[in-house]
């Protein structure tokens, strides 16, 4: 298989499409319905949750696919793609990348992120790893283990980063971040107009995730409410 996701995706918008349970949306049918949306509207790429959400999706677009599998586990705070069994249940889909947190906290059953890698690319070497970072060190990581992605998804994230937002003073954190990767940087988490999606690809960086904004009504529901008395 070819990958040829980053060159599909240069300056371009990826549209995540997720819905958790306990979200009105959580349905793989109505993550596909959002992925028909999103292809219609020229998004270059998507990003989504879990392996039924994702095979619901390549049933309806041809688009590439950022896949993640969120879970929790009792022993550790990371809850993106945690493990080895999520990343390769997720890579096993045949999405062209795979993310998972890159924050520096312990996972689960203490598994090591720079096994997890090493695993990864010895089974499918195909596949490109996406390091969803919420800080510099984070991202020093990332540089280290070879990840072929950055994002910026987990800033504000983490206790580490708790209040901040990406956009903050003119996207600062993005441009460091931008400065500092040894890989193209996607900017993820809270890119809220299409302003923003624009500041950041001035920036430097490669692609825009962009979620919530596009995919999850209550949210968008909920900042026409918020300016009512
Ligand atoms: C922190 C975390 O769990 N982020 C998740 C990562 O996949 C998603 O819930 C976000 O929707 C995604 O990162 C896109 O960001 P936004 O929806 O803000 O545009």
């Amino acid at each position: 298989m070819q990958n040829n996701f980053l060159e599909q995706t240069k300056k371009k918008l990826i549209i995540s499409c997720q819905a958790l349970p306990g979200e009105p949306l959580h349905s793989s049918f109505i993550m596909s319905r959002m992925a028909r949306a999103a292809t219609m509207a020229g998004a270059a790429g998507l990003r989504a949750n879990s392996v039924v959400d994702i095979q619901a999706i390549q049933d309806e677009t041809a688009l590439p696919i950022i896949g993640i599998a969120k879970v929790d586990y009792d022993d550790s705070e990371v809850f993106i793609t945690p493990t080895i069994k999520e990343m390769r249940a997720v890579a096993s889909t045949g999405c062209q990348v795979v993310a998972c947190d890159v924050t520096g906290r312990p996972r689960p059953h203490h598994e090591e992120l720079a096994d997890i890698v090493e695993q990864m690319r010895a089974e499918f070497p195909d596949t490109l790893l996406m390091a969803d970072t919420d800080r510099l060190e984070s991202v020093e990581i990332a540089n280290q283990l070879g990840f072929d992605m950055i994002g910026t998804t987990m800033h504000g994230y983490t206790p580490a980063t708790e209040g901040l937002n990406v956009a903050d003073n003119d996207f600062e954190y993005s441009k460091e971040v931008v400065d500092l990767a040894k890989a193209p940087v996607i900017a993820e988490g809270k890119i809220d107009s299409p302003a923003k999606l624009k500041r950041c690809l001035e920036l430097g960086c490669h692609a825009v995730v962009v979620g919530g904004a596009i995919t999850r009504p209550l949210q968008i529901a909920r900042t026409f409410v918020d300016v009512l008395d």
